[in-house]
């Protein structure tokens, strides 16, 4: 038979395409098919030794998308050969249905150089040790993004909430996420709640000098519990410095879709959003994340690391409790019931606008430079439809109002866990000092911009992109990009436009829709005083305690592991 051979490529011969090592293999999974394996900088290529004419059964995987490469011995001791597997997860069309997602592919080579088992088993560890290395560099060369520390996470504490979502987080973890980790040489705790605010004790009270990443398994829920806990700490100011990371666990999962959606990835179902998310993980490059602190009446200062809702998203988050068994679909299903009932949420809007291209650093003291942003010129997509005149005094709304008859259903959830008065605006011992805000019973500052409008169908400020797997609701949103995204829907929407807007945010274009009722802007800090008397507000899809409540952000306070 005429084999013929894939040599190395004379052509590749200069900078990342040089072959950096050549050798021949047979599949782990069948020794009669042997391959041509090669490795340069950016790629590992496999081709099937075969009669066929060379680029047949041609594999060229990128570095990009490996996770991890191991060498091993076979189970069998009389077996002289080792083995080396890497582990990739490109983008693949899904079978049966349109669009690509993450998919796994392994590739497994049995090495038999010489009959010595060492020998082996040497040039295996070669090989694999080669792979990681590169994976390593091509993560380094990413260039364009904000990427600010290349680490892998080596001990990970892993809190898993098994409650959460559908109640199937552990199975998910079993079934996809243990296998990713160990692929990716990641070894890790599992840390299993046991019940609210375990986690948030738990990061509180951990030796951190233990764990190089914190990652959690749940819903948005628990990443807002171990923020919080890690903010509570005496030495938060490195604690919060913590790689964190996030896997899809929850019916929401917002932060997980918005690492997603940062990655450039396509919108993807639950299970691939989970894959993705592993797959970033496992890659483990860490950005740095905003943070929004809220201030309420008579709680302590909370952090949150994704939204804060007032009126018809919060009322759906809340009442969509009871439909989670569907998963990500709860929304949808809330959001139609709550349409069928829609109601005016009365209320005083305030905000410290963002200034238009400058992107000003957080204020901490080590962070006090102003960074111009030529980019953020485009920022506003559709600037059009930014609507600060609509926020101007001449502006009169009627005020034919209904009084919002919300009855808060949060007694078991609200956090209202101490009971220190925050009168002043920074009144906790540890986080950053809120230096943009005055204490709530003290009227906003002159360069703050008062809403004339009182009537409000929803207020919703958004510090990522997702406010869950399948509402891009601030589409312009970045990790970092130090801007609370504020929209509010004014009183007189119809339900049509209402559901029109949900709809549209599924693709990020409810900007676009040109709808009068819905206002955008990009703020500094925001303070709302609801006149209802009864209402839900919650901050990252939790509820809180309900009145006064306004928030800054801190721009790039965490760290998320974003791959
Ligand atoms: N074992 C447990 N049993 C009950 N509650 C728990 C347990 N572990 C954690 N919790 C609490 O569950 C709450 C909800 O968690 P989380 O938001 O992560 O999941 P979820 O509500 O299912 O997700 P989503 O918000 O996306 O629907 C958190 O406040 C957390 O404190």
């Amino acid at each position: 038979m005429d084999q013929r051979r894939a040599e190395p490529d004379p052509s590749y011969n200069n900078g990342i395409n040089q072959v950096a090592l050549y050798g021949e293999f047979t599949a782990a999974g069948n020794r009669k098919v042997r391959c041509a394996v090669s490795l340069t900088e950016r790629d590992l290529t496999v081709q099937r030794i075969t009669s066929a004419p060379v680029g047949r059964n041609k594999l060229v995987l990128s570095l990009r998308d490996c996770v991890g490469c191991r060498a091993y011995r076979g189970e069998d001791n009389a077996d002289p050969g080792a083995y080396f597997a890497a582990y990739f997860y490109p983008f693949k069309r899904r079978w049966m249905s349109s669009g690509v997602s993450r998919q796994r592919v392994e590739q497994c080579f049995r090495v038999v150089t010489l009959q010595d088992p060492r020998t082996n088993l040497e040039e295996a560890e070669k090989w694999a040790r080669a792979v990681r290395e590169r994976c390593v560099r091509q993560q380094n060369l990413r260039d364009g993004v904000l990427f600010s520390e290349v680490r892998r996470p080596c001990r990970v504490m892993l809190l898993v909430n098994p409650q959460s979502g559908k109640g199937q987080a552990l199975t998910l973890y079993n079934n996809h996420i243990q296998r990713m980790l160990n692929e990716a040489g990641v070894p890790h705790t599992l840390v299993i709640t046991e019940r609210q605010n375990h986690a948030r004790e738990v990061v509180r009270e951990a030796d951190l000098s233990q764990w190089d990443a914190l990652v959690i398994m749940s819903g948005d829920g628990l990443l807002f519990e171990v923020i919080n806990g890690l903010l509570e700490r005496s030495d938060w100011e490195e604690a919060i410095h913590t790689p964190l990371g996030i896997l899809p666990g929850g019916s929401g999962n917002a932060l997980a879709a918005s690492i997603h959606h940062y990655s450039g990835a396509m919108p993807v179902s639950s299970e691939e959003l989970l894959v993705s998310c592993g797959f970033l993980l496992c890659k483990g490059l860490v950005s740095r994340m905003d943070l929004a602190s809220v201030h309420l009446p008579s709680s302590p200062r909370l952090f949150s690391f994704l939204s804060l809702a007032w009126g018809f998203v919060a009322d759906v988050d809340v009442e969509s409790e009871k439909y989670r068994h569907v998963g990500a679909a709860r929304f949808t299903v809330g959001t139609l019931v709550r349409l069928a009932s829609l109601r005016v949420y009365k209320g005083k809007l305030a905000y410290l606008p963002a200034a238009a291209d400058c992107k000003e650093e957080g204020d901490l003291g080590n962070r006090t430079t102003l960074h111009c942003n030529n980019q953020s010129s485009s920022f506003c997509p559709a600037s059009l439809l930014c609507r600060p005149s609509r926020d101007s005094p001449c502006q009169n709304a009627a005020h034919h109002t209904f009084h919002n008859s919300c009855h808060s259903n949060n007694s078991l959830k609200v956090r209202r866990t101490e009971s220190t008065p925050s009168r002043n605006a920074t009144k906790a011992l540890t986080g950053p000092s809120d230096t943009l805000l005055p204490s709530l019973d003290q009227p906003v500052p002159s360069d703050w911009v008062v809403v004339q409008e009182e009537d409000f169908v929803l207020m919703l400020a958004m510090y990522q992109s997702h406010l869950a797997e399948d509402l891009l609701a601030a589409p312009d949103s970045t990790l970092d990009d130090g801007v609370i995204h504020l929209f509010y829907v004014r009183a007189g929407i119809s339900r049509t436009a209402l559901l029109r807007l949900f709809l549209a945010m599924e693709k990020g274009a409810h900007l676009a829709t040109n709808c009068q009722h819905l206002v955008y802007s990009r703020v500094r800090a925001l303070r709302l005083e609801p006149y209802s008397p009864k209402g839900v507000i919650t901050v990252d899809g939790e509820v809180v305690e309900y009145g006064p409540v306004q928030a800054q952000v801190h721009e790039g306070l965490a760290r998320l592991i974003t791959g």
